[in-house]
C-alpha cells in the first residue's frame, strides 16, 4: 500500500453509545444528539454501541452469509441479480466498480430489500429497486435470519435519524417522511483475500460514497475497512467487536450541505483469509426531496447541490457503478 493509513479505533472515529437515543429523558437523548454532531461534522462515520441488536442474531446472520457464499457457482449464479427487475440476489464477483478508473471490486454480494409482490401498485409502476427477493432453495434459516434482522436494522436506522435530526437542532420527526416506508438494503458481502499480485489500484471495494442516508455496517474480525480523513489520509477503522460502524450516505451531506460528511471509504482485504461484511443501507423513502436545508446555509451562501429524490440518486449511482 502506497498511502499512509493509521489505525483509527482510537486515533478519529469515535465510539458512541446510542442507549440514550431510547431514554425517556429528552436531556438523555440530546447528548446523543450532541455526540452524534461533533461525529457527523468532522468523519461522517463513528462506531455504534448499545444498539440494541442482539448478539445472536448478528451470529447468525454472519453464519448464513458464510453458509450462502460456500454455495457451488451454480446455485448462486441462479440467483443472479440480472435475473431479477429490482436488483436482488447474487452479484458475482468484479460485478461492480466502485472506484472509476479503478480494477472491478473483489467481491461477492447477496442483495435483499423488503419484500414487494408482483402487483403492488409501485412494483408495477416499475419503480427503482422495488419488488420481490430472490431466496436460496435449500437454506432453511436464510429467509427468516434475513428479515427478522432487516426489521430490526430498519428501526435502528429510524432511531439514528431522530438522533441526527436532534443532532442538527430541528423536531426529532423531521426525518419521518424520509423514513416511512424506507427503501433499504440488506448486503452480503465476501471478499476473497487479495493475491499479492494484483493489478494496480485492485481493491475489495473502491473508494466510494454510499448513495442513501445512513449506512449501519458489521465486519467481521479480519480488517480492511479503510475511510478517508479530512486530511487525505486512508484510517484503518478496525473492527470492535458488537458494535457497528456508521457512516452518513449522499443524502445526508446533501441536506447539510456537507455539514455533516458523506466521506469516501474502501475496503482492501489484506488479511490473508476470506472477509464477511454485511452493511445494511437505510436508503429513505424514494419520493422524498432532499434539497439543502435552510439552517444549513450562510448568508450569501448558495447549495452544492440540486434538489434530489432519493429514487433519482439511487438510480443514478446504481447506473454508475454497475457501468450500465
Ligand atoms: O465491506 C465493507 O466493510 C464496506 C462495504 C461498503 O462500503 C459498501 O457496501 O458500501
Ligand atoms: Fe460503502
Amino acid at each position: 500500500m502506497t498511502e499512509q493509513s493509521r489505525a483509527a479505533a482510537w486515533q478519529g472515529l469515535p465510539v458512541i453509545s446510542v442507549a440514550g437515543l431510547s431514554a425517556p429523558s429528552r436531556a438523555a437523548r440530546g447528548q446523543v444528539g450532541a455526540a452524534l454532531h461533533a461525529a457527523c461534522r468532522d468523519m461522517g462515520f463513528f462506531y455504534c454501541v448499545d444498539h440494541g441488536i442482539p448478539a445472536d442474531l448478528i451470529a447468525a446472520v454472519f453464519a448464513q452469509s458464510r453458509a450462502f457464499f460456500a454455495l457451488p457457482e451454480a446455485e448462486k449464479e441462479a440467483l443472479n441479480k440480472n435475473r431479477s427487475t429490482c436488483n436482488r440476489g447474487y452479484e458475482p464477483l468484479r460485478d461492480q466498480t466502485l472506484e472509476p478508473g479503478a480494477p472491478p471490486d473483489l467481491k461477492e454480494g447477496f442483495y435483499i430489500g423488503p419484500e414487494k409482490p408482483a402487483d403492488d401498485p409501485a412494483v408495477r409502476a416499475g419503480r427503482f429497486n422495488q419488488g420481490p427477493n430472490q431466496w436460496p432453495r435449500d437454506m432453511p434459516e436464510f429467509h427468516r435470519v434475513m428479515m427478522e434482522y432487516s426489521a430490526a436494522m430498519t428501526e435502528l436506522g429510524e432511531r439514528l435519524m431522530r438522533g441526527i435530526a436532534l443532532s442538527l437542532g430541528l423536531d426529532e420527526n423531521y426525518f419521518a417522511t424520509f423514513c416511512h416506508d424506507p427503501l433499504t438494503t440488506l448486503r452480503l458481502l465476501h471478499y476473497p483475500p487479495q493475491p499479492a499480485q494484483s493489478p494496480p489500484g485492485q481493491k475489495g471495494a473502491g473508494a466510494h460514497t454510499d448513495f442513501g442516508g445512513l449506512t449501519l455496517l458489521l465486519q467481521d474480525d479480519s480488517g480492511g475497512l479503510q475511510v478517508r480523513a479530512p486530511d487525505g489520509t486512508w484510517l484503518d477503522a478496525m473492527p470492535i467487536p458488537g458494535s457497528f460502524v456508521v457512516n452518513l450516505g449522499d443524502m445526508i451531506s446533501r441536506w447539510t450541505n456537507n455539514r455533516y460528511r458523506s466521506t469516501l471509504h474502501r475496503v482492501i482485504n489484506t488479511s490473508g483469509h476470506e472477509r464477511y461484511s454485511v452493511p445494511f443501507f437505510h436508503t429513505g423513502n424514494p419520493d422524498q426531496v432532499v434539497a439543502c436545508l435552510p439552517g444549513c446555509l450562510e448568508p450569501g451562501e448558495s447549495p452544492l447541490w440540486p434538489p434530489v429524490t432519493v429514487e433519482d440518486h439511487l438510480r443514478t449511482m446504481y447506473d454508475r457503478t454497475y457501468g450500465r
